[in-house]
Parts: C-alpha cells; structure tokens; sequence
C-alpha cells in the first residue's frame, strides 16, 4: 500500500511531503522533480506569483544516491517568498511590525466560491487568512512532487502518463481530435495551454486575454491518459476497491474540481447501448476491443487499454472584478477581498491530476503485483501476463508511435 501526506500553508515556510510504501530501486532524482514543478506552474493565465517565486526543492530521506530505499520520502519544497511572510505566518506570536501590518490585516471580506467563509465557520476564526493558507493550491506543489516520483515508478513497468487540456471555458478541443502519446509531451509542455490541438489553443489564448481584460476568470476541463497498464488493476468486489473510484476521488481531491469523468463519461449516457460499449472481436495478437469509449476500466478494472479520465475546474474564485459579499466585521455588504490571483490554472491543474492519477496507479500496482523492490515488482507483473491464458489474452496500448 502507498501512503501519501502534505503539509504546509500557502505562505509559511515550505511544504512537507511524505511517501510510504514506495519499493526500492526507483530512480528518484531533484531534476526529474523539479522539471514536474516547473511544469506546474506553466500556462497562460496564471498570475504574478508563479513568475517570482520559486520551488527550493530537498529531498531529507528515503533516497540513496539517486535510487529509493524503500523506506519513507521526505521531501521540502521551500517558499522563497517566506522572508515577506515571516512576521504574519510565524508559528510563534510576533508583534506586527510597520512592514507586516498591512500584509496581515484581518480579511473579513470572504470570497465567495473559496474555503474562507465556511472555514471561518467550522474552525472558528473570525477572518480568512488561517483557512486561505492551507486552502491555496499553493500545496498542489507537494502533490505534483509526490506524482513526480510515482511517475518514476511507472516508468519502470513500461507506464507512460499524459495530460493535456480539453477546454478553457467554453472553448473546447473538438471531439474527432487526436489524442496526445507519451512522445507528444514535450511539445505539450511547450504550448502556452498544454493543449494538444494548435487552433483550440490559439482560441483559448483569446478567451484567456479576455476574461483578463473583463477583470474575471476561467475553468476548464482537463484529460489524463495512461498508456501501457495490465489488465486487473482495482476490483469490481467492492466499492472503495474499484480503480475508477478512486481515481474520481483523487481527481475530486485537488481544489477547485467540480466534476470527473471516465472514458466518455457523460456522453455515453446519451448514447443507446448498441453504440455505447467496446465491442470485443478476435485478432491475431488476443482479443481487440473496436473502441475505447469506456476509458480504460470495465466494472471497476483496468482493461489494459489506454485509461483516460477527465476532471473538470471551475474558474478561479477570487474573481478581480470583486463579488460582492458581507464583510464579517461589519455585517454591512462589501466587495470580496482580491489582491492578485490567477485567470486561469487549468493547464496546471492538469499537471496536478497527472500526479494524482499516478499514486492511485502506483497503490493499485502495489495492491496487485506488491514487492519491496521494483524488480520484483516488474517479476510479479510480467509473471501474471505471461499467466493469463491465450483465450483470454488482450492487446494492450504501450502509446509506442
Ligand atoms: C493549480 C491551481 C491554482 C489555483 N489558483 C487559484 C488562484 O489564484 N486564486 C483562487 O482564488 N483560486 C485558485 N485556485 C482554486 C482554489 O484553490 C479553489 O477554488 C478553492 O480551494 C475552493 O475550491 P473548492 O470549493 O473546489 O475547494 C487554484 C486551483 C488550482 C488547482
Ligand atoms: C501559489 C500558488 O497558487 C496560488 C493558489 C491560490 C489559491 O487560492 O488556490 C491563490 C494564489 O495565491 P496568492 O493568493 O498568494 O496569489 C495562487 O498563486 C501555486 O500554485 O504555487
């Protein structure tokens, strides 16, 4: 079983991440998870703080000379703009100084569509700042860190991720549009909205500039595809067993996600039966389904093609063109509090779920094949392969060109 936990708050001092369960023998290094941090904070529309802060990444156990041990990851992602925080963010009571009183001033004005009024509520604070902190995406970072190991893991059994981005608002990659392989991620990466169809692209650049100059924000729908999987990962036996329910529980898990879907999701429900499903035919190499409507699991499992889940974000809730709102001090109405925040972090919230779509994949891996090492991990995996019997055989999707 892999574990996983965050810690840290959005201006504090740095984020904590923790990994447990993970086998040895994983090439871990501070480049590959840097680059997975730098993707993050990619895309067009995202806001000021992305270009001048940055991710002071250690990694303080359970990594050997470039390999994973077997034993915890620790890993820190320090805030570089902590010095400007240290007096309002420090964990032990300091006096407000000239400099922090204007940073720390009670926010009393709740955004309407973020954590601040209902958290104010439930953990009892009379203004937003100790909820927003830990609410901020900011933590997303120690999750795509956590992902950026996972990910090393696959890599090992022949498993490639990709995500890219469906739609900006209401501009959306149109439906007969060719799906991204593994080898299409670096041009993916280049594009502003980590979309992989250049005219939806160029489309969604405009909708961005606009929502920028009308003072609002975007969501959008994002797609994870994972090439190379067995067939057999989760079960129908249970619910919390089922592969897509828990990644739909992931997906769910990262802030601001409003919908998930799997395969064809909602468009299948308005489809009749006869045309809804993966029809199965022989072939020469096993048993070929015609399509891939269903995404990759059938009754909770993963079918060995390529599984595709989407997540849809709502846009951005601090909205520059303030909602309004009640200030909590006054009880009088009043705009919301805004002082910069994204347009748009749709392209990264894709770089977020690929992270999570990984440990749910590497914990169902664990589950099936187990093993302390990752050779014995790709053992037990190449053995039930070679295992399953010819009748029953099916052609996976390794995304090879
Ligand atoms: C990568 C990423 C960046 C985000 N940036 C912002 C932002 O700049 N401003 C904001 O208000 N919300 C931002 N959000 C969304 C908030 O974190 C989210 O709206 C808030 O947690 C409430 O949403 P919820 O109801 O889904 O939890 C971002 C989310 C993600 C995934
Ligand atoms: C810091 C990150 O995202 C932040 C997520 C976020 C929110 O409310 O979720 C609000 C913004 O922070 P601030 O209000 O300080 O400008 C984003 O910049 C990050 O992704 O690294």
């Amino acid at each position: 079983m892999l574990r996983w936990l965050t810690a840290g708050e959005s201006h504090g001092p740095e984020l904590i991440a923790l990994l447990e369960g993970l086998p040895s023998g994983v090439p871990v290094s501070l480049s590959q998870i840097r680059a997975d941090l730098a993707r993050r904070k990619l895309g067009y529309g995202r806001g000021s703080r992305m270009k001048f802060e940055e991710d002071e990444l250690s990694i303080s156990s359970g990594v050997l000379q470039g390999f994973s041990l077997g034993s915890p990851i620790a890993l820190r992602i320090g805030n570089t703009e902590w010095p400007k925080w240290m007096e309002v963010m420090s964990a032990e009571p300091a006096e407000p100084t000239e400099k922090s009183r204007g940073r720390g001033a009670a926010l009393t004005r709740p955004r309407p569509g973020h954590a601040d009024l209902v958290g104010m509520q439930k953990y009892d604070f009379a203004e937003a700042r100790p909820i927003l902190e830990r609410a901020s995406a900011r933590e997303t970072a120690a999750r795509v860190a956590l992902g950026a190991v996972a990910r090393a893991f696959l890599v090992e059994l022949n498993i490639h991720l990709v995500s890219h981005t469906l739609s900006i608002g209401p501009v959306t990659v149109p439906a007969d549009a060719a799906m991204p392989r593994p080898s299409d991620v670096t041009a993916l990466d280049a594009d502003p909205l980590r979309c992989f169809d250049p005219e939806t692209s160029a489309a969604m650049v405009v909708e961005v500039d606009s929502a920028k100059k009308d003072g609002d924000t975007l969501g959008g729908i994002v797609e994870v595809l994972a090439y190379g999987l067995p067939p057999g990962l989760g079960s129908h036996v249970h619910w919390d067993r089922r592969l897509d329910s828990q990644l739909a529980a992931a997906l769910m898990g990262i802030q601001a996600i409003k919908g998930v879907e799997v395969g064809d999701g909602f468009e299948t429900t308005r489809r009749r039966g006869s045309v809804a499903h993966d029809e199965l035919h022989a072939g020469t190499e096993g048993i070929q389904r015609s399509s891939d409507r269903a995404g990759g699991t059938e009754g909770g499992m993963s079918t060995g093609t390529v599984l595709r889940v989407r997540a849809g974000m709502k846009p951005i809730a601090t909205v520059p063109h303030s909602l309004p709102t009640v200030d909590v001090a006054t009880g009088e109405a009043a705009t919301a509090h805004h002082q910069r925040s994204d347009v748009c972090a749709v392209p990264a919230a894709g770089v977020v779920a690929e992270a999570m779509v990984a440990l749910v994949l590497v914990n169902s891996i664990l589950e099936k094949f187990g093993g302390d090492s990752v050779g014995e991990t790709r053992r037990n995996l190449t053995n039930y392969l070679a295992n399953i019997p010819a009748a029953l055989a099916t052609r996976g999707d390794r995304g090879d060109r």
